[in-house]
């Protein structure tokens, strides 16, 4: 199969993704996940004709006498004010029908059961509806679900929201060179990939449910895509239903994951993508419906190609749109004649400028850079888009 061109390889990706069915999950789980549905108000905020101020509220012209004592939580106030009466009440209780205005304790003059004060008509109270109409749509669907939007939701009267699966990714990390603590010894590798895999997947709407290291050869790489496919015929929602497998994606000695895609005979959408760095990216469909996504072992590459293809899948699944975002481009470009380049930048009042450590093997400049510029092939200075680099939380 031929490599196919960057942006050929970003529309497959995202057009390979199949949307599963949203869910009702419990608030303190909806925590940064999509609605799957517009959030209405179930309940009128305030439920009723409340308080807004601790004193007293008072019916007709005064003085009042005071007939009773209201409080939040309490028994409300058992027949309507007659003009001439108050009753003593609490911010947020709820004030008796025929009460015309709630005077605040500070411009209350109360002795003997008696209270005068300067009332003015309908002031301080809450009236029901008055913040959120019953009925009302809050959220529109797809808004991300915030602390703050959860406590909006609760003030609302909802207990459980709609929202958007948010897709289990695997990930495989090969290569026996590959060290996940410490100093790399000689000929040793610290992973640098599966560290950085979490995060940009959380922020692409999916989550990280393993990072599983597995030695260079055929035989785990095969049992590892096919353990996951028993699990996956018994309990289908919670086995991954993405497998990234990075660093045996080229065309090495040790690099199998082609040949064992074969033998499970999946369907291979890319077989590389004609982006620097990142091109021996690959993109295959499991025979049980999973998605692998291989990423190329050099640790700039697996990022260009996470950005390339995991990402748009992500997104896809979860109806997050991408912000599309273009910009002028200075500094030194080395544009390629057949290749896009993705080109770690940071933003400047000129437009967007290369921040320079941009080899495959190294996230230097992508660690310092806000995004990356997508080059295409031949560039000749006119705009270009800039794709979004994962933010810290
Ligand atoms: N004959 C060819 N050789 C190579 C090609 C090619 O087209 N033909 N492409 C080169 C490019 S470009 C890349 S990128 C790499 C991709 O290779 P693999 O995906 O098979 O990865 P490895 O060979 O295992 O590793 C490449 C490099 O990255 C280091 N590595 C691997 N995993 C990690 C990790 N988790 N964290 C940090 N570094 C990692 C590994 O030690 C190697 O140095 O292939 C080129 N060769
Ligand atoms: O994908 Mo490779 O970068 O071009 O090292």
């Amino acid at each position: 199969m031929e490599a196919i061109s960057w942006p050929a390889a970003r529309a497959l990706a995202a057009g390979a993704a199949c949307p599963a069915k949203p869910g009702t999950v419990p608030l303190r789980d909806a925590l940064g996940r999509r609605l799957a549905g517009p959030l209405s108000a179930l309940v009128a905020v305030p439920g009723t004709d409340v308080s807004a101020m601790d004193g007293y509220a008072v019916a007709g012209p005064g003085p009042w006498r005071v007939v009773a004592r209201v409080l939040a939580g309490g028994a409300a106030h058992d027949r309507p004010l007659r003009a001439g009466e108050a009753v003593e009440i609490a911010t947020g209780a709820p004030v008796p029908a025929g009460a015309d205005s709630v005077l605040p304790y500070e411009r209350a003059d109360a002795t003997g059961g008696r209270v005068r004060g300067p009332a003015e008509e309908g002031r301080h109270i809450r009236r029901r509806g008055e913040d959120v109409p019953e009925g009302v749509v809050v959220l529109p669907e797809g808004a991300v679900v915030t602390p703050v939007a959860l406590g909006l939701a609760a003030a609302l009267g909802h207990d459980e929201l709609p929202v958007r699966h948010r897709p289990r990714v695997a990930v495989l990390v090969t290569g026996d060179e590959v060290v996940d603590h410490g100093l790399p010894g000689p000929g040793r590798v610290r992973d640098a990939i599966g560290p950085f895999l979490p995060g940009l997947v959380e922020w692409a709407g999916g989550r990280v449910t393993s990072v599983d290291r597995l030695p260079d050869g055929a035989g785990p790489l095969r049992a590892a895509l096919t353990e996951g496919r028993r699990e996956a015929a018994g309990a289908w929602h919670h086995a991954p239903e993405i497998v990234v497998v990075c660093g045996a994606s080229s065309k090495g000695p040790a690099d199998h994951l082609r040949a064992v895609l074969d033998g499970l005979a999946a369907d291979v959408l890319v077989d590389g993508v004609a982006v620097r760095p990142g091109h021996p990216q690959l993109l295959a469909r499991l025979r049980d419906g999973r998605l692998v996504v291989g990423l190329p072992g050099n640790p700039f590459a697996a990022l260009a190609a996470s950005l390339t293809l995991l990402a748009p899948i992500l997104r896809e699944l979860t109806g997050t749109p991408a912000a599309v975002e273009t910009s002028a481009l200075h500094g030194v470009v080395h544009p390629h004649p057949r290749d896009t380049r993705l080109v770690p930048v940071l933003g400047s009042e000129r437009g967007a400028i290369p921040v320079g450590h941009d080899r495959p093997g190294s996230l230097w400049g992508a660690a310092l850079a806000e995004a990356l510029a997508v080059v295409p092939p031949g560039w000749s200075g006119e705009r270009v888009e800039l794709i979004e680099l994962p933010p810290g939380v």
